[in-house]
């Protein structure tokens, strides 16, 4: 690998600028299978960075929608073997269909179902996996791909998103995608690059579902960005940014989540740099 002391990339940034333009430019349409908890705020944060959210989990429909859908995000967090059917078939529609699809294995590690389901999902070859240091440590794990397993309180993270990074590059390298592993940092490789974002605020993991949210846009990120791996790096920069900037105003978590899903809102390039810096840890960034 090509090693080098972190630094701040000079033009990452800009090109989180480009790409969030580009999500507000064509507004692509998200569809997100994600759980009863998180639809409302994941569809307003997909909303608010500019595309078009639909909440479409049904076997009876799923991989239909998945074929006119610009991106698919698959959450697994309240889980059943009636909507398990729905993701397995929407995430072969969308690579059937050349489509990027997302995958947010919520509290793997915790239930045999969310074990095996991850591990169904994994194999039908997501684009990006956007998880806690826990969810990594655990999928990674499953996945033979040489983890010693997570420490996760259900559907949060217990363990720190360094101890987690190896098990991102192994697993990302493994299955050939791209592990976006979040935290106080985010760590974003596919294997052979790896970026740090740095930003955000300790509010954000007090509002449920703000990863949850995350996984969604990764995927609004992934429709119009052909570089899964700069697709996520701009999705968790701009969670950054937002999170900096909405923490310093806000009273709490409540007062938080209004004011986050404002500044996804009007984030521009002057906000992305006042909240959030990006620095390529190994390799290109794009
Ligand atoms: N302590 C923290 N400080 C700043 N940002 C955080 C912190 N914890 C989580 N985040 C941010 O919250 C978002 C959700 O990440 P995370 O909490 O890891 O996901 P999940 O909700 O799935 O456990 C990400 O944008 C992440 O960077
Ligand atoms: C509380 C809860 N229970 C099942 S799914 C869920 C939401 C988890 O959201 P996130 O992973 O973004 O914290
Ligand atoms: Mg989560």
């Amino acid at each position: 690998m090509n090693a080098q002391p972190p630094t701040a990339q000079a033009d990452g940034l800009q090109d989180v600028a480009r790409a969030l333009e580009a999500v507000r430019a064509r507004g692509p349409l998200v569809q997100s299978i994600t759980n009863y908890v998180s639809m409302d705020i994941a569809a307003n944060a997909v909303l608010a960075v500019g595309a078009s959210p639909a909440m479409v989990h049904d076997p009876s429909e799923a991989a239909e929608f998945a074929g006119i859908a610009a991106a698919l995000s698959v959450n697994i967090g309240t889980p059943s073997p009636r909507w398990a059917e729905g993701m397995a078939m929407a995430a072969d529609a969308a690579v059937a269909a050349g489509r990027p699809w997302v995958l947010d294995p919520v509290a793997v590690g915790a239930t045999a179902l969310r074990n095996e389901l991850s591990a169904d999902l994994l194999a039908r070859r997501p684009s990006v996996i956007r998880a806690n240091a826990s969810e990594v440590l655990a999928l990674a794990a499953l996945a033979g791909a040489g983890a010693r397993g997570g420490s996760g309180k259900g559907v949060d993270a217990g363990d720190a998103v360094e101890d987690a990074v190896e098990a991102a590059r192994a697993l990302a390298a493994q299955r050939g995608c791209v592990v976006a592993c979040t935290g106080k940092v985010d760590v974003v490789t596919d294997g052979e690059r790896m970026v740090r974002v740095e930003g955000g605020s300790p509010l954000l993991p007090r509002i449920t579902a703000v990863g949850c949210s995350l996984t969604a846009v990764t995927a609004a990120f992934c429709a119009v960005e052909p570089d899964p791996l700069a697709a996520a790096v701009a999705a968790c920069a701009v969670f950054a940014a937002a999170g900096t900037r909405a923490g310093r105003e806000a009273r709490g978590p409540g007062s938080m989540r209004v004011a986050f899903l404002d500044e996804l809102s009007t984030l521009d390039a002057a906000g992305l740099a006042d909240g959030a810096s990006v620095h390529v840890l190994t390799g290109a960034a794009a």
